[in-house]
């Protein structure tokens, strides 16, 4: 044996795993309240009191060791010992739902059955308590015949023991014969449950209460409006003073290293390459952090699968199995998990089905963009008396994405030879007041995410563009602005006749390019071009949306709003793509999806543009 002990963390879903891997190894896996969040395995590494070392796995979870599902299959085959490379665990720790034992027992069970070493983690005592439910964990451990731990993941509470118990090798091979008792698994359990659990009061009157308003069906509704209204006004109206404050700092930056920079070609990378470009996407991050703080909210307090359970109808005729939700959901973050978490749906047509419009959820790369161009073609006028009119259009864009993403489901479905259905069967978590550390905790790390896109590809890909706009170099009898001698300029006026029907002017051909990468590129490229095309300096000091904007020599509206529509729907994202690629095996998949988003997206930028041109001129 090594010197290094292997234990594996397995358990139903939202059973707290991933919270106790978390404490023990001290990373950040993302926790959220409800099933299905961990979709791979995950090895850590911690130490043990006495210094001998772990290395533990984190693991999807799962209702019993007969998988249907291929996240389910990793845990299945790590138990087993059937993937190579992990060998076989010198250990299991079993994690169960104190508030839920009955049914988590069921694959404690079927552990035991393995034969391998096991300690149960008796997880979610606080909440237990809180609903008056004591269970008697010594005669629990005698039952099973094996060592119990009560643990709170989430407070840190008893992880301490855990260790201990960990140290002192107190996991064991279960008796198979569970002290005596016989006949099917459900009724062992019953036996044990009896045996161990009584309850003062069984009832959570916190969350039968709040499911009177949130599953009705019209209150319901209408508080789901409610919330998403609210979450989108917020991200115009909170963010506003933050970001002036971001923009007047590059202003005042690039004015300093202009004046400072004596070499020319190095001033104008330096400020209409870097500042102008990267810089005007770091002016977003109060609105990410904003619409994350939201999301996060969300994820722990449980409401989110009861959204899923009032679109359930919704999504059943539009063909999406309710399983789609959550990867749909995770979609809004980014896709590239979201695409991920379609491993937890056991049907391959509707994991193809739903691979294939995760890309239509709005995606928090797409907010700078949207951001921007709202704040340029869009009034901040209030309507109705309380709305502001440009989070009412941010929350059209979002609702474009998911009407758009219903009917291309129910095309697909169309399509396709099976008809079947499968109903919504996803499990309904306790609310839970959000813990205020942990959603901090989020927010840093995606406010990290951010800046790292903007220090890495969106840096790279704006000194990329500015080489491209810059040379060759303007001849010195040049009567045109310098970039339309360059590369870049060439392209763009190359392109241009492509996108003319789409209202799209020889900037934006440009700037599509470098953002085929990711999307926010876009808005640092068009910063850099339009640094670059001899606009005066005191514009761009006011930012790009001025520069753009309809009142100035910008972009008529029906431009601004035919690339808001563009944005709906193109593919672009390269990690979205590679993950497709990854997740379905086939390249197949890949160029579908890009064939029939690219044609989407020109078709209705077309539209959008024709109409709105026809109407405003
Ligand atoms: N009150 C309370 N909440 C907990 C405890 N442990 C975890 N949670 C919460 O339970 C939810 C699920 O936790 P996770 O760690 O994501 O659960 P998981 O078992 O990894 O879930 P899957 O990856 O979906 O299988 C989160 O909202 C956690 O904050 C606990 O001991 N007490
Ligand atoms: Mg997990």
């Amino acid at each position: 044996m090594s010197d290094t002990l292997r234990v594996a963390l397995v358990g139903n879903p939202n059973c707290g795993k991933t919270s106790l891997f978390n404490h023990l190894t001290g990373t950040r896996q993302k926790v959220a309240n409800y099933a299905g969040v961990t979709v791979e395995r995950k090895v850590g590494h911690f130490q043990l009191p006495s210094g001998k070392s772990v290395r533990v796995l984190d693991l999807p979870g799962t209702y019993s060791l007969q998988a249907t599902s291929p996240d389910e299959e990793i845990t299945r085959d790590v138990c087993q010992g059937k993937i190579a490379e992990e060998g076989q665990q010198d250990a299991f720790l079993c994690v169960v739902d104190a508030t839920n034992l009955k049914l988590h027992l069921g694959l404690v069970l079927e552990m035991i059955e393995l034969g391998r070493p096991i300690l149960v983690v008796l997880n979610m005592m606080d909440e237990a308590r809180r609903r008056g439910i004591q269970i008697n964990t010594q005669k629990l451990s005698q039952r099973l015949g094996v060592p119990v731990v009560e643990t709170v993941a989430v407070r840190n509470a008893g992880i301490e023991n855990l260790r201990h118990a960990l140290d002192q090798e107190k996991y064991s091979i279960p008796q198979t014969e569970l002290s005596g008792l016989t006949g099917e698994h459900h009724q062992k359990i019953e036996v044990i449950f009896k045996d161990v659990v009584s309850f003062v009061d069984q009832e959570d009157k916190r969350t039968d209460f709040l499911d009177k308003i949130f599953l009705h069906p019209v209150l319901g509704l209408l508080s789901l409006a409610v919330m998403m209204f609210v979450v989108f006004q917020a991200v115009f109206a909170w963010a506003a003073p933050f970001m002036d404050g971001i923009e007047e700092f590059f202003a005042w930056l690039g004015g300093l290293l202009g004046e400072s920079i004596a070499n020319p070609l190095l001033n104008s990378l330096v400020v209409d390459g870097i500042i102008a470009g990267a810089g005007s996407v770091v002016v977003f991050l109060p609105q990410i952090l904003i619409l994350f703080f939201f999301i996060l909210v969300l994820e722990e307090s449980g409401y989110l699968p009861r959204a899923a359970f009032l679109l359930d109808k919704l999504m059943f005729k539009a063909g999406l199995s309710g399983r789609a939700f959550i990867p749909l959901l995770s979609s809004f973050a980014c896709a590239v998990p979201g695409i991920m978490a379609t491993r937890s749906i056991s049907d391959h047509r509707d994991r193809f089905t739903t691979i294939m419009v995760a890309p239509l959820m709005t995606c928090s790369a797409r907010l700078p963009v949207y951001a921007l161009l709202i704040a340029a073609f869009i009034p901040s006028q209030t309507v109705w008396g309380i709305f502001n009119l440009q989070g009412l259009v941010l929350f059209g864009l979002y609702m474009a994405g998911i009407v758009s993403a219903l009917c291309v489901a129910f095309v697909t479905k169309f399509l396709q030879k099976d008809k079947s259905q499968h109903a919504l069967l996803l499990e309904l978590p306790s609310y839970r007041i959000p813990d205020i550390r942990s959603v901090a905790i989020g927010l840093l790390d995606r406010g990290k995410i951010f800046l790292k896109r903007v220090g890495g590809i969106i840096f790279a890909l704006s000194i990329l563009l500015w080489f491209l706009c810059t040379f060759p170099q303007a001849p010195e009898d040049a009567t045109r602005a310098a970039i339309d001698y360059s590369f870049a300029g060439m392209l763009g006026h190359l392109m241009q006749p492509i996108f003319a029907p789409l209202g799209f002017n020889w900037q934006i051909c440009i700037a599509l390019i470098p953002a085929m990468a990711a999307r926010e590129v876009v808005v640092a490229a068009l910063g850099t071009v339009y640094a670059l095309s001899g606009a005066d300096d005191d514009a761009i000091a006011e930012g790009l949306a001025s520069l753009i904007s309809a009142d100035g020599s910008g972009w008529s509206l029906a431009t601004g709003l035919s690339l808001l529509v563009w944005f709906i729907y193109a593919p672009h994202c390269l990690a979205t793509l590679a993950t497709v690629r990854r997740e379905t095996g086939s390249w197949k998949h890949v160029s579908i999806m890009t064939a029939y988003l690219f044609g989407l997206a020109y078709l209705m930028s077309f539209f959008t543009y024709q109409i709105a041109s026809s109407i405003w001129g």
